[in-house]
């Protein structure tokens, strides 16, 4: 996969399940959720999504189901044990009678518990008696749930013929890969899928991962993707031949900007859907291998300068979403330049950001429109709750 727009074949999705149950006025904010979502409405905007990718032919892999089948090995299954039980957070006691309990359990639970999480309260009963657990508030996490699995985009990335698992950033996040690394090492369909940034262990999210043209790929660095993350991911993907220039994009460290997609994705070949405010500030440095192993950079200039010359284009097209500055940062904030290209020139959004959407279709881009009442209050539309893992090549100008 070498693109953002070329026909989209097959999508990771995760449909949201019970581990939106988790999220209280509590602890909403530390598990980066803006408000509490009414779950069943979010799982028939969900579905609707689901839908319209399928009605576009689109095969859409759901995350539970490659989880479960991938726990069907037992090595799978180790590893995801291994993966819920936290020494430090429960003591040696307490970690080993949860060991236990889930070595025994069958797939589908053990994918249960990775997903939603446990409380202390719904811990089997323990032979004798634990500080740990006595201490603990019965509903405390015993294993934390992962209510920001929907956004798929961001735990793993392809680019090329390769997968890269993400370094998550926040805490919240951060155990979403030992999942996607058990799902791509053991599910049948993954598992001889090749790897891309291998071990490295700076924050890189998909979030910021952009495949602008083949062999150009721009990673936005903000408040996840750390310069740092950039640099490893660049690196990585000139030695695995995926690239030959990487566009490193400065982002304003901020929740309404957390990845570049928050500001800037592609609804065709040579055109970006992009906050105006972006627009013009936006730079980039631009990174290729020195061909000895090393890598040479050269600006920052003006992203969308970079990102042409890189493409090797006129210019990249701008669909600014020039709206009013309110109403501008209202559709931002509701993930308005947050779209998922299906093909070049055919994206979906979510519908309530109904002068986005205009904007678009005016340039001449096709939007199928979704809701997202529940779903956008993680803070995520279209893009960040999709997984690509097969586009064909966009088809060639005749
Ligand atoms: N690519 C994206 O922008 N993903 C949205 C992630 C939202 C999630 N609640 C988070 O804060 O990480």
């Amino acid at each position: 996969m070498d693109s953002e727009v070329g026909p989209l074949r097959a999508v990771l999705l995760h449909r949201p399940g019970n581990e939106l149950k988790r999220l209280t006025p509590r602890n909403n904010d530390k598990l980066l959720f803006d408000s509490i979502p009414w779950v069943s409405r979010a799982q028939q905007e969900h579905d609707a999504f689901a839908d319209v990718l399928r009605g576009r032919g689109v095969e859409v892999l759901l995350l539970a189901d490659v989880l479960r089948t991938a726990l069907e090995d037992q090595r799978a299954h180790a590893a995801g044990v291994h993966a819920a039980v936290d020494d430090r957070r429960l003591g040696s006691d307490l970690a080993d009678s949860l060991r236990s309990h889930l070595t025994s359990v069958d797939a589908h639970t053990l994918a249960e518990v990775l997903m939603a999480g446990m409380t202390f309260e719904e811990l089997p009963s323990a032979e004798g008696a634990s500080l740990v657990r006595m201490m603990h508030h019965p509903r405390d996490f015993a294993v934390d749930p992962l209510p920001n699995l929907l956004f798929t985009r961001d735990s793993s990335a392809w680019i090329g013929d390769r997968v890269a698992i993400s370094s998550l950033t926040m805490p919240a996040r951060r155990r979403e890969t030992a999942l996607l690394d058990l799902v791509y090492a053991y599910h049948p369909r993954f598992r001889h899928a090749a790897r891309a940034y291998g071990a490295h262990s700076a924050p890189i999210e998909g979030g910021d991962v952009m495949l602008l043209a083949p062999g150009v790929v721009a990673i936005g660095v903000g408040e996840r993707t750390t310069p740092a993350g950039a640099e490893s991911l660049a690196r990585s993907v000139f030695a695995d031949g995926l690239a030959h220039t990487v566009v490193a994009v400065p982002i304003e460290q901020s929740r309404a900007t957390m990845h570049l997609d928050t500001v800037c994705t592609m609804v065709d070949v040579d055109a970006v859907v992009m906050y105006p405010l972006a627009r013009d500030s936006l730079t980039a440095f631009t990174i290729k291998p020195t061909g000895d192993g090393g890598v040479k950079v050269a600006g920052p200039t003006p992203f969308l300068e970079a990102a042409a010359e890189a493409m090797e284009i006129d210019r990249l097209r701008v669909i600014d979403t020039g709206l009013d500055p309110v109403t501008a940062e209202r559709e931002q904030w509701d993930d308005g330049n947050n779209t998922l290209a299906l093909a070049p020139g055919v994206v979906v959004g979510y519908e309530r950001n109904a002068e986005t959407n205009e904007r678009l279709a005016a340039a001449g881009i096709e939007v199928l429109p979704i809701t997202g009442s529940e779903l956008g209050s993680g803070r995520g539309g279209p893009r960040c709750m999709s997984c690509p893992v097969r586009r064909d090549p966009p088809p060639k100008e005749s």
